[in-house]
């Protein structure tokens, strides 16, 4: 059964739809990405899941409970894309507020909190968070949506904006946090990130999702497997210009074409030159390419009368 099971979701701002009837489910333990460019919906779907914002249609349940229900929040944790801290407080001293505010026992508490801080290599733990650097203080935020233990992570842009070593220990503390068998649920702009750890995702595009599953599901469905070819000679000459693209270096010709049918065109050409093949490779796309065409595709469909 789905720890998140989300349901003909929808959005509407006035006339606006922002999300646009989303359906899916995420099993525990997945790393679920949300992906999609600005005003695609993400931070309203996710918003949606953790019952901070009421849906004008659809339903989110998590762990068997609607959105709202207070043994749906005891089981969730939120960390939303801007997390302004109470700068007064030190790291210790606002976590432990908040898991009070969760009825979690004070000893527990300052076990948990000092866990999580240790497992995120935070330093100053007791220094005023308005004096700590904007990554500290995602660490801090990170470690408020973990106070009460969620079995369900939502995590709306958790490292934009950060230097690369503190992306790098954040998505690494996501990825463990799965194995441990908690569900994260999160969104990202930058593709890389989501490819490096997501089991599964959905992209999104102006209110709708366009793209869903694995990352190798996604890409047999939206992207083109490309296969270079180098040769000794070049075979070019045997195909449609349109299907084959040539890079010459150093005496080697790389063809890179499309179908397998053209590698063997290209094959047949060089071995009737005299030539050889001397390397044939596959590439596969990027999420960022992928993600690129459905998006530039989408909106080619809603320029075509
Ligand atoms: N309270 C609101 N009132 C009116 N429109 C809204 C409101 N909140 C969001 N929107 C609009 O809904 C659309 C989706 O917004 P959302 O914040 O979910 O996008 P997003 O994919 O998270 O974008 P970003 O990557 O920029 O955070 C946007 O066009 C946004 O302007």
């Amino acid at each position: 059964m789905p720890i998140v099971d989300v349901t003909d979701l929808r959005k509407e701002y006035g006339e606006f739809a922002a999300v646009e009837g989303s359906t899916f489910s995420i099993e525990r333990g997945e790393v679920f990405g949300v992906v999609g460019p600005n005003g695609a919906g993400k931070t309203t779907t996710l918003k949606m899941i953790a019952g901070l914002i009421e849906p004008t249609d659809g339903t989110a349940v998590v762990a068997g409970h609607e959105p709202g229900e207070r043994a749906m929040q005891r089981r969730l944790g939120f960390l939303p894309e801007a997390s302004p801290l109470y700068e007064e407080m030190t790291a210790r001293s606002y976590l432990a507020f908040f898991a009070d505010l969760y009825g979690v026992p004070s000893d527990v508490a300052s076990d948990r909190i000092e866990r999580t801080l240790d497992r995120l290599d935070l330093e100053h733990r007791d220094r005023r968070l308005g004096n700590v650097s904007k990554g500290m203080k995602r660490k801090v935020a990170i470690a408020r949506a973990l106070v009460n233990d969620p079995d369900v992570l939502i995590f709306d842009e958790p490292a934009s904006g950060l230097d690369p070593l503190t992306t790098n220990y954040i998505l690494e503390f996501t990825r463990e946090l799965s194995d441990e068998g908690k569900t994260i649920v999160f969104s990202a702009h930058n593709l890389f990130h989501v490819e490096s750890i997501c089991d599964r995702l959905v992209i999104m595009n102006e209110g709708q999702i366009v793209a869903r599953g694995t990352l190798e599901a996604i890409r047999e469905t939206h992207g083109t497997t490309e296969y270079r070819v180098d040769a000794t000679a070049d075979a070019s000459g045997a195909l449609d210009s349109d299907a084959v693209e040539v890079v010459r270096e150093n005496g080697t010709v790389t063809h890179v074409v499309e179908s397998m049918d053209d590698v063997e065109a290209v094959r047949e050409r060089v071995d009737a030159a005299g030539g050889q093949i001397t390397d044939i490779r596959t590439t596969t796309p990027t999420l960022e390419e992928i993600f690129l065409e459905i998006a530039t595709g989408s909106e080619a469909e809603a320029a075509t009368p």
